[in-house]
């Protein structure tokens, strides 16, 4: 039995569609289901519904094999996985940004002050691109009211279309990473490794550019 752990939200239909395509899912896991544990016996697969944010540390510990879950989230926690697949889903980009038209002087500014979701990816970005010590605030979303309200200078948040920016004053100063959801897996799993590279195999055969 190989245990997926899914991420719940905005990943999850189009991860559960990618996995209906690949022939690894014969069950219906639909949005509205508040089934945390989702059993495909005939396939010898259970998924965990879990957070987005809480998929390396149930791939890390082993309670799952294998994840599904986006770069950003990797990048920010560093944890002991493997990373197997881009899935091509999920895509969008880590960004700073701030206030529109005054990049230029914000970006000189010293002593800068951001908000975000990511503050590892920040202050790492901070240091060894920028050469910046800066001050981090976290927040868990909604971080574009932060450049709005003074609580921040800019900000280092995801980017998929770039509505939210624009529809609050704000703009890209720099893309810093693209993202995409990846597969992972438990170092430990590879003993499913036969199992892990159907799945990859199936997957990557299904898996649109
Ligand atoms: N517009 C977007 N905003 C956030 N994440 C996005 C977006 N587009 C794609 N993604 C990808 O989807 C993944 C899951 O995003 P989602 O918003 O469902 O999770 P989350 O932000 O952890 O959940 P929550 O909003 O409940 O905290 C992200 O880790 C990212 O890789
Ligand atoms: O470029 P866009 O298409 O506007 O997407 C980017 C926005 O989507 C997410 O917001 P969401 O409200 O989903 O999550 P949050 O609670 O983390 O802000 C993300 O945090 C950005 O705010």
């Amino acid at each position: 039995m190989i245990t997926i752990a899914l991420p719940k939200g905005r990943l999850a239909q189009q991860t559960v569609e990618l996995l209906k395509r690949a022939s690894l899912v014969d069950i219906d896991i639909s949005e509205e289901s508040r089934k945390l544990i989702i059993e495909d016996t005939q396939n010898s697969l259970r998924f965990l519904m879990v957070k987005p944010f809480d998929v390396p540390t149930y791939v890390e510990y082993g309670v799952a094999d294998v994840g599904v879950v986006g770069k950003d989230v990797l990048l920010e926690m560093n944890k002991r996985v493997y990373e197997l697949l881009d899935l091509k889903i999920g895509k969008c980009f880590v960004a700073l940004a701030g206030p529109k038209g005054i990049s230029e002087a914000l970006l000189k500014k010293p002593d800068k002050t951001i908000a975000t979701k990511f503050p590892n990816i920040a202050k790492e970005y901070f240091e060894n691109v920028r050469g910046e010590d800066v001050k981090i605030i976290k927040l868990n979303g909604s971080v574009e009211l932060a450049p709005i309200l003074g609580l921040s200078d800019m900000i280092v948040d995801i980017v998929e279309s770039g509505r939210t920016l624009k529809e609050n004053g704000l703009e890209v100063y720099e893309k810093l990473y693209d993202i995409s959801a990846r597969l992972i897996a438990n170092r430990a799993s590879l003993k499913l490794k036969t199992q892990i590279d159907d799945i990859i195999n199936r997957l990557e055969r299904m898996i649109e550019e």
